[in-house]
C-alpha cells in the first residue's frame, strides 16, 4: 500500500436478484421486484506515485483474487470532442481484454474530464490503480476448481486462501461455515477470470458501477459529486447505465445496475431512447453529449420504500450448477409475446399484479400469505414457460422448490428468479442458522438422490445500494 492513504478511496456495489418481474420489466408499462445482495464488488482507486523525473500517465486495473487479471491502460484526449480514449498496453506476452472495464475507463473518464471543467479549473486525470475484490459467491468454487484442475500443468506460485479455497478441491464452502468462521472474504481463485464460473449474481452490473463510482470518487471533488447523496447516485446510474449497455452491446432492463446503484426496489425501466444519441466512445461529439445525457432527468422509476423483508425472514439463494442462456431465452419469450399480444397482455397483466402482490405481503410483514404469493407467481411464470416454449421454470426446478417448502421448515417459499430456468433458485426463508443448516442438509442429499450440484450460497438479500468503504476490510490485498 502507498504511504499516501488519504489518496486511496474505496467503493462497493452490490449484486442482484430479480425475485419477481422478469421479461415483464423489459417493458416500462412493467416492473421489478429486484434485491440487491449482501456480495459485493469492492473497487479500490489509489493515486500511482512514480519517482521524479519520471512521467507516466497510466491506468492500472486489477483483480488480484484470478490469475493473469491485470489490465493496463495508457489513455488520451480524442479530437473532435471525443472524451477521454484508453488504450490497453500490454502485459505479458499476450493482451487479454476486459470489455467491461475498458467501456467504464472511457465513459467515466470523459464524464470526469467533462464534468470537472465546469465551475473548477480544467481537471487533469493522473495514474491511478484501481484494484477489484469480489465476494466469494460471484464465483462457484467448486466449478472453478474442476477448471483449474482441468488446466492443471502450473498452479502458480501463491497458494490458495484459507478454508474457502481449501475446501474448493472437494465442495463448495458451506453457506453457514462461511457465515460463522469469517473465511476469508476474497478467495484467491486458482484459474483466470474467463474461466472461473460465475454464479449469476450480475457480476458485470456491480463491476462497472464500483468502477464508476471509485472513479468518480477519487477523481471529482466531493461538491461536483458525492456518490452517497441521492444527486451523486442519479449521476452514477445514468452513467454506469450507459457504459454498461455500451460494453454489453445492447440496452437490457438495466435492473442490474439499478441494483447496484440503489439496493433493493421496485425498479422500472428507463426508455431505450434516452441513450440513442451517446455516438461511440472516442468519437466525434461523444464527450457533450455523455455529459448532457448522463446529467438530464431519465425515466427510471425506483421505488425503494415498496420493497422490505419482514423481521426475521432473509431472502437466500441456491446456485444450480447447470447454466442457461439468458438471451435466447428472451428472444423466444418476446416472439411469443408479439405473436399472441391479447393473450400475452392478459398474462403480463395478471403476473404484475401478482408481483405486486408479493412485494406488499413482504413490506405489510404479512409472513403467513408469503408462501401462497409465491405460488400464484409461480403459476403464472409456468403458463409463460409453456406458451412460448421456453423453460423458465423447469420441472426439475419446480421439484426443487416444491420439496425445499415442503420439508424444511423454516422455508416459507421460492421462485426460479430473474429469466428464469437451471441455474438458481431464490428463497424466502426464517433467518436463523438451524434454518440455514437444514437447508444446506436438504441440499447435498438431494444432489446425491438427483445427480444434480445444488448448493446453498452464503449470500443474502440486502437494501443497501453503492457505499464508500474503509479500507480495513481490503488489509494485505493493497500495493
Ligand atoms: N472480478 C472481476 N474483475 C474484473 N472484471 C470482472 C470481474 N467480474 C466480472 N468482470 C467483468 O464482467 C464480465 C462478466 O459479465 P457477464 O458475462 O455479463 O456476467 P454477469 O452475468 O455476472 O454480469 C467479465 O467478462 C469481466 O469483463
Ligand atoms: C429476462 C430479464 O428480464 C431478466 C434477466 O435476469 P437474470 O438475472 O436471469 O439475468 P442475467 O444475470 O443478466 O442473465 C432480462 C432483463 O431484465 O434485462
Amino acid at each position: 500500500m502507498t504511504g499516501k492513504e488519504d489518496h486511496t478511496t474505496a467503493v462497493s456495489a452490490p449484486g442482484k436478484v430479480l425475485l419477481a418481474g422478469g421479461y415483464l420489466v423489459l417493458d416500462r408499462a412493467y416492473s421489478g421486484l429486484v434485491f440487491g445482495l449482501s456480495a459485493r464488488i469492492n473497487v479500490i482507486a489509489q493515486e500511482i506515485h512514480t519517482s521524479e523525473g519520471v512521467h507516466l500517465t497510466e491506468i492500472v486495473v486489477e483483480s488480484p483474487q484470478f490469475l493473469e487479471a491485470q489490465w493496463r491502460y495508457g489513455y488520451h484526449l480524442a479530437d473532435q470532442d471525443g472524451g477521454i480514449k484508453v488504450t490497453q498496453l500490454q502485459v505479458g506476452s499476450r493482451i487479454v481484454p476486459n470489455p467491461f472495464v475498458e467501456t467504464t475507463l472511457n465513459y467515466a473518464l470523459t464524464y470526469i474530464a467533462q464534468a470537472g471543467t465546469h465551475k473548477h479549473k480544467k481537471h487533469s486525470v493522473k495514474s491511478a490503480r484501481l484494484t477489484i475484490l469480489a465476494d466469494n459467491d460471484y464465483y462457484s468454487h467448486q466449478a472453478s476448481a474442476a477448471a483449474a484442475a482441468a488446466a492443471a500443468s502450473g498452479g502458480g506460485g501463491e497458494s490458495v486462501s484459507s478454508s474457502a479455497s481449501t475446501s474448493s478441491s472437494s465442495a463448495t464452502p458451506p453457506a453457514s461455515s462461511i457465515n460463522a468462521l469469517n473465511v476469508s472474504r476474497f478467495a484467491r481463485f486458482p484459474t483466470t477470470l474467463g474461466d472461473a464460473h460465475k454464479t449469476g449474481l450480475g457480476s458485470s452490473a456491480a463491476l462497472v458501477t464500483a468502477l464508476s463510482a471509485a472513479l468518480l470518487t477519487h477523481y471529482l471533488p466531493l461538491q461536483i459529486l458525492d456518490v452517497s447523496s441521492p444527486e451523486g447516485k442519479q449521476i452514477l446510474h445514468n452513467l454506469a447505465q450507459a457504459a454498461h449497455c455500451a460494453a454489453q452491446g445492447k440496452v437490457g432492463s438495466g435492473f442490474d445496475v439499478a441494483a447496484a446503484v440503489y439496493g433493493s426496489s421496485l425498479y422500472r425501466r428507463f426508455s431505450p431512447s434516452v441513450l440513442a444519441s451517446v455516438p461511440e466512445a472516442g468519437s466525434p461529439g461523444f464527450a457533450s453529449k455523455l455529459l448532457e445525457v448522463v446529467q438530464s432527468e431519465w425515466d427510471t422509476e425506483v421505488q425503494k420504500d415498496a420493497v422490505s423483508l419482514p423481521a426475521g425472514i432473509a431472502m437466500r439463494m441456491c446456485d444450480v450448477d447447470c447454466g442457461s442462456q439468458t438471451v435466447g431465452m428472451v428472444k423466444k419469450v418476446l416472439a411469443w409475446r408479439a405473436k399472441e399480444p391479447e393473450a400475452a397482455k392478459a398474462l403480463w397483466d395478471e403476473l404484475q399484479r401478482r408481483n405486486e402482490a408479493v412485494a406488499s405481503v413482504l413490506r405489510d410483514e404479512r409472513t403467513g400469505e408469503i408462501s401462497a404469493a409465491l405460488k400464484a407467481v409461480r403459476e403464472l411464470v409456468r403458463e409463460m414457460g409453456t406458451a412460448s416454449g421456453v423453460p423458465i421454470e423447469p420441472e426439475s426446478q419446480t421439484e426443487l422448490l416444491d420439496a425445499l417448502e415442503a420439508e424444511v421448515p423454516g422455508v416459507y417459499g421460492g421462485v426460479v428468479p430473474g429469466a428464469g430456468g437451471f441455474d438458481a433458485v431464490a428463497l424466502l426463508v426464517q433467518d436463523d442458522t438451524e434454518t440455514l443448516a437444514q437447508i444446506e442438509e436438504f441440499v447435498e442429499s438431494w444432489s446425491k438422490a438427483k445427480g444434480s450440484q445444488v448448493s446453498l450460497l452464503g449470500v443474502k438479500g440486502e437494501m443497501e445500494g453503492v457505499r464508500k468503504e474503509t479500507l480495513e476490510a481490503y488489509h494485505g490485498w493493497l500495493r
